[in-house]
């Protein structure tokens, strides 16, 4: 008889994942802040640790960045973002881990695919590299093509909507339309409506209600609402907001509210709980 050949737990590709159910996306920021020890960079041995802890604990993909978005956010070069994730990365592929990179800059995105990413995660919204979409769609690779309508990280305009259901849809579109255009094949993007990027809380629970229209738009739809500060908000007690280590049973509900809706996936700090959450929603689904 043949030998038992186990599947060894090489790096795995995106079509591996699971197709029964919306998808954890477990998020690793290799920020000073969260991997470093008080000095001013980062160790790469704590942040693979958290990788792995990621991916044993649920998690189905690990979305590593090198930048926090948050408005105000120290500026990070392409080249610090590079030192910080690429071995980060390299590790965690080895080990097995699906990895998307959350970067807006194109030739950090080509470098995490070459150290062994699948996905793409870009936040930049309306103010997209414009050599992105060749990039993607030469790759082939899934892509993450969120909403924002300014610079995350230094001039986020809390814009104005007159109907902001209306308006990230038709935006989310017309860029959509643009990777099309430079050859990315519609299979290939992940819609995202970009939670708290130039949304305020209300706009927030408003495209949330309306994911069933963000699926009607025929791709897949990420949602990323994990211990953001509308969620705080809604937790307040006292008219003191939650602490972000405070928001994961709200964030697992949003969870599986998002898996009800359609979701394709989540994207979240407690990946076992949302893991749980989700399979939650799909039995019930039936
Ligand atoms: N696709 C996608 N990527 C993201 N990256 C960072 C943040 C900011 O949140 P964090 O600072 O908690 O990571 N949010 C998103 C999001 O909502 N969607």
């Amino acid at each position: 008889p043949l030998p038992v050949v186990r599947k060894a737990r090489g790096p795995r590709s995106f079509a591996d994942l699971p197709a029964d159910r919306c998808l954890v996306m477990g998020i690793l920021n290799v920020t000073p802040d969260s991997f470093s020890d008080g000095g001013n960079y980062v160790s790469a041995d704590k942040a693979i640790a958290h990788g792995l802890k990621l991916l044993y604990g649920g998690a189905d993909i690990i979305d590593v960045g090198g930048e926090s978005t948050r408005p105000g956010a120290e500026r990070v070069s392409p080249e610090e973002e590079q030192a910080r994730i690429l071995p980060v990365i390299e590790a965690l592929a080895k080990a097995g881990a699906v990895i998307s990179v959350d970067t807006m800059n194109v030739e950090t995105a080509a470098k995490a695919l070459d150290a062994g990413a699948s996905i793409i995660n870009d936040v930049s919204g309306t103010t997209f590299d414009e050599r992105m979409p060749a990039l993607v769609a030469e790759r082939k690779v899934p892509y993450v093509l969120m909403h924002s309508r300014g610079d995350a990280r230094h001039d986020d305009p809390k814009a104005n909507y007159t109907d902001v259901v209306a308006e990230v849809l038709a935006e989310l579109a017309e860029l959509r339309d643009k990777f099309v255009a430079e050859g990315v094949e519609p299979e290939q993007l992940i819609l995202d409506p970009g939670l708290g990027f130039s949304k305020t809380g209300e706009h927030n629970w408003a495209l949330l209600r309306a994911l069933p229209e963000f699926t009607k738009l025929g791709h897949k739809v990420l949602v990323g609402a994990s211990r953001k500060r509308f969620l705080g908000s809604l937790l307040a007690t006292a008219g003191k907001a939650a602490a972000p280590a405070e928001r994961d049973n709200a964030t697992m509900a949003v969870s599986v509210l998002s898996a009800a809706n359609g979701a394709w996936g989540v994207r979240v700090h407690d990946a076992g709980a949302s893991l749980d959450g989700v399979k939650v929603a799909s039995a019930w689904a039936g």
